[in-house]
């Protein structure tokens, strides 16, 4: 199909689905091509696609039909990443041969929002990004899904490439990585592939954890560690949890990936959400000036989704998308209306039960205990932190906390919460106790 021919159902689309609405939808389609009955245009984000095949699928279909085009069915993909708030200058040009995955331009240091659960990992990464000597090797990034650590390695890179373009700096996943060493197996070309990996300056490894029980890319993954380490070339990794906890995952691999600096990246908290909802806003708002957000949206959303910063991004440019299309302004109603399914399962669920369940298992004394009679500190102590944890993290009233800690009384319930609070501020292993079961309990 000619672009013309685009060009004219383009017009007879907006005609039908008014201005606003094809400016918005239909207009960043760019028809891919059109074979073997499928047309496939490119979208700007996943979330445009699916709109525009749900609300306009059919009348499109319709008319490219009507324009004498076998078509039975559209293709949406994602051909370019959204626009970055701050651009790199110059995207790097990529080191030929190099086998490393694309960049995404919108993960920049510019546009990650540093609080306290990532600052560390954030500084690390930075350092990193420096360049001269490596003083950490490997950096091990880890932390649940969607807290930024694709992100961080992503703008290490661009800063990197920024800083001295003659770096081979490679960037890929631990999947990619196994697929192009099964790829040199198959060609019999492992010699290609060790050479490969072993010229680069800078290797990151992501979701590290995927090879974990896949005995020969474990191997080739540990060798390629080894003379990247050997040669002083900087390696940075990422995973969902520490390396002594990836399952199996080989104890000399384990090991290897300790030496350098292992940084968590913490779950969320309440600033840091609205810190990175108010950075999307910003970012909205260069490119629709006009956009109208009523007063606590952005407090309300950095309250309700607490899951990953993954599902708050989705949920904003779903607002965004809603209000464009309808041009209103995003009031609370809309934004409870338009995002309820994200909204119901972003509910923190954590039961009592739960926590009484996760503490026991933590300090290692029985759950009946827990609920028991018996007063000695050992037991007491936990007890305490439980109670704590539930009047934090659930809705229940302390005189339900202490009901459910075997029948004891609210003021039993006050005096926990008092003395782990004291306690917090006294004694770093509480804290650091407290920190690890918040960690699972809302993970
Ligand atoms: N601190 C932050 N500031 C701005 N954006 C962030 C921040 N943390 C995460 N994000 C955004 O959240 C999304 C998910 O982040 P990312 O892909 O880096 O997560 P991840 O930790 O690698 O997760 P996964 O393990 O699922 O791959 C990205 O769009 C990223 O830009």
């Amino acid at each position: 199909m000619t672009e013309e021919t685009w060009g004219r159902i383009c017009e007879t689309l907006e005609q039908a689905i008014g201005k606003s609405n094809f400016a918005t939808w239909i207009s960043p389609l760019k028809l891919h091509s059109v074979s073997q009955g499928v047309a496939r245009f490119d979208v700007p984000t996943s979330f445009v696609g699916d709109w525009v095949s749900r609300n306009f699928g059919d009348q499109i279909l319709r008319h490219l039909v009507r324009h004498g085009e076998p078509v039975q069915r559209l293709e949406f993909s994602v051909a370019a990443p959204r626009r970055a708030p701050v651009q790199p200058a110059r995207p790097p040009e990529p080191v030929a041969d190099m086998p490393g995955a694309p960049l995404d331009a919108r993960f920049t240091f510019d546009s990650f929002v540093v609080g306290k659960p990532n600052e560390l990992a954030h500084a690390a990464a930075r350092r990193v990004a420096e360049g001269g000597a490596v003083s950490f090797n490997p950096l091990f990034l880890y932390g649940g899904v969607g807290l930024g650590k694709t992100h961080l390695m992503h703008a290490i890179a661009w800063d990197l490439h920024k800083k001295s373009p003659h770096l081979r700096v490679v960037y890929l996943s631990a999947e990619q990585f196994m697929y192009r060493f099964v790829q040199a197996l198959r060609e019999r070309d492992t010699m290609g592939f060790k050479e490969l990996f072993r010229s680069v300056d800078v290797l990151m490894v992501d979701d590290v954890q995927f090879i974990a029980g896949k005995d020969s890319t474990q191997e080739e993954f540990f060798h390629t560690f080894n003379a990247l380490v050997d040669q002083n070339k900087q390696i940075i990794i990422s995973a969902d949890r520490a390396p002594g906890e990836i399952k199996d995952l080989e104890e000399r691999i384990k090991s290897r990936l300790q030496c350098g600096l292992v940084v968590d990246l913490h779950p969320t908290d309440y600033e840091l959400r609205l810190g990175i909802l108010q950075q999307k806003v910003d970012d909205y708002r260069q490119q629709y000036p006009d956009l109208v957000l009523a007063d606590g949206v952005l407090e309300f959303l950095a309250h309700r989704i607490v899951t990953n910063v993954r599902v708050l991004e989705g949920a904003l440019t779903r607002l965004f998308a809603f209000a464009t299309l309808v041009g209103r302004e995003i009031t609370m109603d809309l934004t409870q209306d338009c995002l309820s399914d994200i909204l119901r399962t972003s509910e923190r669920k954590v039961t009592i039960e739960e926590i009484q369940r996760k503490v026991s298992e933590h300090y290692n004394i029985r759950l009946s205990d827990m609920i028991g009679p018996r007063r000695q500190r050992t037991l007491a102590r936990p007890r305490q932190v439980a109670m704590y944890l539930s009047k934090h993290l659930t809705e229940r009233s302390l005189p339900e906390i202490g009901r459910r800690f075997g029948g004891r009384d609210h003021t039993t319930v006050m005096h926990a919460v008092r003395k782990i609070d004291e306690l917090r501020a006294a004694d770093s292993q509480i804290e650091e106790d407290l920190r690890l079961l918040r960690r699972t309990l809302e993970g």
